[in-house]
């Protein structure tokens, strides 16, 4: 059914009518303070282990564009930093601005970044990714921040992909990435406790948002900017400001892996 709050993330305001988790105690994306972040020495470090082989498709969902990897064994796994376990990758995607002052989920001392990367893992505990999304466990959702800079060459080959899948429901063959070449050099990191930050804004996701920015062109996001939240044959609509603003904190600390 379509649904009636205008998802995409045009109306995130309207969403607690449909989703009163909208308004939970662990919702995310947060505003991340550095000074108010405790260093935890008990962080183990964070070890990602990518296999391109796993590399599925490449699909525009209506609400962002992501890149899917099989996850039926534990070829492409995260394990260390704050989770417990072997969580499997799933999937990524960005999210994105309509301008280059805005577009990341989480903010930095309200620092606005025009892009960011999640790449969403499950946890093995379950049986498997729908099961993991309903666990407070269940997810570990990797965030990295595009910052404008020079072009990045390891996202173009994701951008050229996108001529393929600029309206809703096309996906397109994509094979053989390596999504650690989009990672900065240091896996450095801030965690906490938080949520989906799309419907169904599920309260099952360890975050981990690495402190150092990637770079992104502004001709690279041009071509993030070229997509369509539409369906072929409805009126064009731009694929811009896919993001939720930070929610409160309601107490939650945001812990450190880095001094
Ligand atoms: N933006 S997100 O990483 O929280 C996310 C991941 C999913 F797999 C599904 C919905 C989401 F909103
Ligand atoms: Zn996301």
């Amino acid at each position: 059914t379509v649904d009636k709050l205008g998802y995409p993330n045009k109306r995130p305001e309207k969403w607690a009518e449909s989703f009163p988790v909208a308004n939970g105690p662990r919702q995310s994306p947060i505003d991340i303070v550095p000074t108010q972040a405790q260093h935890d020495p008990s962080l183990k470090q964070l070890k990602l282990k990518y296999d391109p082989a796993t590399t599925k498709g490449i699909l525009n969902n209506g609400h962002s564009f992501q890149v899917d990897f099989t996850d039926d064994d534990s070829s492409s796994t995260l394990v260390g930093g704050p989770v417990i376990g072997i969580y499997r990758l799933r999937q990524f995607h960005f999210h994105w601005g309509s301008s280059d002052d805005k577009g990341s989920e989480h903010t930095i001392a309200g620092t606005r970044f025009p892009c960011e990367l999640h790449l969403v893992h499950w946890n093995t505990k379950y049986p498997n990714f729908g099961e993991a999304t309903s666990k407070p466990d269940g997810l570990a959702v990797v965030g990295v921040f595009l910052k404008i800079g020079s072009a990045n060459p390891r996202l173009q080959k994701v951008l050229d992909a996108l001529d393929d899948i600029r309206s809703k429901g096309r996906q397109t063959t994509f094979s053989n990435f390596d999504p650690k070449t989009l990672l900065p050099a240091t896996l450095d990191f801030w965690t906490y406790e938080g949520s989906l930050t799309t419907p169904p804004l599920l309260e099952s996701v360890t975050w981990i948002v690495l402190k150092d920015p990637v770079s992104v062109s502004p001709a690279q996001m041009a071509k993030f900017r070229s997509l369509l939240f539409t369906s072929e044959g409805e009126a064009p609509s731009c694929m811009v400001d896919n993001f939720r603003p930070p929610q409160p904190l309601k107490g939650r600390k945001v812990r450190a892996s880095f001094k």
